[in-house]
């Protein structure tokens, strides 16, 4: 089964990434009536908006109108589509970061909002940044199933919370997905080595799609490399640098042989620590 990451560089002009998307996926390269899962990076629809432009492209509500052009996108092009994360709102002046799981008519399989918010100092031109200014937490997880397998989500920061990988594989994941928007020194610094311990650890495809390059003219810089890794920890296919595909095929058999070769699951001592209430920021 086809799974396709598309590595993004996008802005904060929803209509621009949009068409930036579409005109991807009349490229891409597949084989007819194969089912294909497409993957967006987070913020592929609006990158470094504020507060007020968040909050504006959210709408009120659910059925945004970001959500359903992202549902208009893959019934045109009959992909599975796990979009990135876009604005909700959440009730509380913020909005949520949810990325939505459309099946290949455009219908909503699940949908998760971000755990974890990124509220933290790095030593690039950004410096501080704070998630949770904009963005409210969500309270659950979320998988879903799919012709491909069981799908897991998660979103950028959350790779840093191994539990929640852990619930995700004890909910029976196995393909778990990372749109991420990682700071280029962070990338650099952690982005493989963690994909690839989640990886192992859980024993999951992990599907991580990313931003790349720098946003929105002299913005901030994300780090790149989308990357396709399997349950034994290689990177099957990546993307250091600029926009475009990634593309691999899952083999559940393979997956099968490597869990049940060890069973590091069924091995654990330690008891699943329970979700907790969101955090305060
Ligand atoms: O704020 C936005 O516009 C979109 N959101 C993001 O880009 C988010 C929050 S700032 N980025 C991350 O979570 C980076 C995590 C990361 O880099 C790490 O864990 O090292």
């Amino acid at each position: 089964m086809q799974v396709n990451l598309l590595q993004c560089q996008s802005s904060r002009k929803p209509a621009e990434n949009l068409a930036f998307i579409n005109s991807q996926l009349e490229q891409l390269p597949r084989q007819p009536g194969e089912p294909q899962l497409v993957v967006l990076p987070e913020c592929a629809l609006l990158f470094g908006g504020h507060e007020g432009e968040q909050l504006a492209f959210a709408g009120k509500g659910d059925e945004t109108p970001l959500q359903q052009q992202l549902a208009a996108l893959a019934a045109k092009h009959q992909v599975y589509l796990a979009a990135g994360t876009i604005p909700v709102a959440s009730g509380d002046g913020r909005v949520y970061s949810r990325t939505y799981l459309f099946d290949d008519k455009g219908q909503v399989l699940g949908d998760y909002d971000k755990l974890h918010l990124f509220d933290v100092d790095i030593s690039d031109n950004t410096r501080n940044y704070r998630e949770s200014d904009t963005f409210c937490p969500g309270n659950r997880v979320c998988v879903v199933d799919t012709p491909f397998g069981r799908i897991g989500l998660s979103v950028c920061y959350d790779l840093r919370f191994p539990d929640l990988y852990r619930a995700l594989r004890q909910a029976g994941a196995q393909i778990i997905l990372v749109p991420a928007a990682f700071t280029r020194v962070t990338g650099a610094a952690h982005w493989e080595v963690l994909l690839r311990a989640r990886a192992i650890e859980t024993q999951c495809y992990v599907l991580a799609a990313a931003q790349w390059g720098r946003h929105n003219q002299g913005g901030r810089e994300t780090w790149g490399q989308s990357m396709i890794v399997d349950p034994w920890g290689r990177i099957m296919a990546q993307l250091p640098e600029n926009t475009g595909w990634v593309q691999a095929r899952l083999d559940m058999d393979e997956l099968q042989k490597i869990r049940s070769n060890m069973p590091v699951s069924q091995h654990n001592r330690f008891s699943l620590p329970a979700l907790l209430p969101p955090a305060k920021h």
